[in-house]
């Protein structure tokens, strides 16, 4: 069994619970996804409640996605680096408007993240790179082709090596470093871009993922992003041959988080370590 099998393994037996202060365009996606990987989801994220809640949890979640609970993450994130408890960031449409890069500045000077996971145009942003960001999706621009993979490579790995997190950027390539070690991965469909949060449900399920194999963020990182595209995949088989939409695209995919084996996930990763 590969290591993405022993990281699967552990979040079945150790079933996390992992906080999320998230949006509300996908927070009921972000819960089932956790549940469908063996986890445990509270969606604890009012600035009063949200410290206290950490005292059971594995986990913590910031979306930037719920841009107006900005100081709840502060709040959380701070109170878990005290306690140790990894935190994980989406930078959801970062470079976009003021309030989110002055979000973005705070959270990242106030709290340090285990993991931060975000699409192409946000990452870059993060590195300091002038994006064409659109919205919340990846903007092709900035997009990550084979023609520019030794760049991103670089810049992922400075980046993660400057913040000291494990840095994921998700796409049509997959690429995740912690500065020292950087992975590509290659699984996944595009029908996965054509529903609203398949971003953040990933980002939810490396919650889960680094809770339960806090030892070693990079590989629970990497876990995390094999068997989110390899579910897509899934999905997306079921979602040809019945000739079916985005919207049981969604279910299937949750489906297949759900009943996910170690065995497909180590036969199904498509990566290279470097
Ligand atoms: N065209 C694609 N081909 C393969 N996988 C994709 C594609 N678009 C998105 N994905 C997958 O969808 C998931 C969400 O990534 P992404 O769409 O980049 O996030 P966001 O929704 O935050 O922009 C990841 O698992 C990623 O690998
Ligand atoms: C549409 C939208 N608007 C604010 S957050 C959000 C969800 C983004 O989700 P994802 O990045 O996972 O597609
Ligand atoms: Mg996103």
């Amino acid at each position: 069994m590969t290591k993405f099998a022993e990281v699967l393994r552990k979040v079945h037996e150790m079933e996390p619970r992992v906080q999320c202060i998230t949006n509300f365009v996908t927070v009921n996606d972000c819960a089932n996804i956790i549940l469908a990987a063996g986890g445990t989801p509270s969606m604890a994220d009012h600035i009063d409640e949200v410290a206290e809640a950490l005292s059971c949890v594995q986990a913590l979640v910031c979306n930037m996605g719920a841009i107006a609970l900005t100081d709840s993450m502060i709040v959380g994130g701070k109170e878990a680096n005290r306690r140790k408890i990894p935190v994980v960031l989406d930078p959801v449409a970062v470079g976009g408007t003021q309030l989110r890069r002055d979000a973005a500045k705070r959270l990242l000077e106030e709290v340090h993240f285990t993991a931060i996971r975000g699409n192409a145009s946000e990452i870059r942003y993060l590195a300091g790179q002038q994006t064409t960001g659109a919205g919340v999706d990846v903007s092709d621009l900035d997009a990550i082709t084979e023609e520019n993979l030794p760049e991103a490579q670089e810049m992922i790995k400075n980046l993660a090596k400057s913040l000291g997190t494990v840095i994921a950027v998700s796409g049509v390539i997959d690429l995740v470093s912690d500065g020292e070690r950087t992975m590509v991965l290659r699984n996944g469909c595009a029908t996965m871009s054509r529903i609203t949060g398949s971003g953040c449900m990933l980002t939810s399920m490396i919650g889960a993922f680094v809770g339960a194999a806090a030892e070693d963020p990079f590989t629970a990182t990497c876990a995390a992003m094999a068997a989110m595209g390899i579910a897509g995949e899934i999905a997306e088989k079921k979602r040809i041959k019945n000739g079916t939409g985005n919207a049981t695209f969604r279910t299937d995919l949750i489906d297949a988080v759900f009943n996910l084996t170690e065995e497909e996930l180590t036969k199904g990763a498509r990566y290279e370590i470097f």
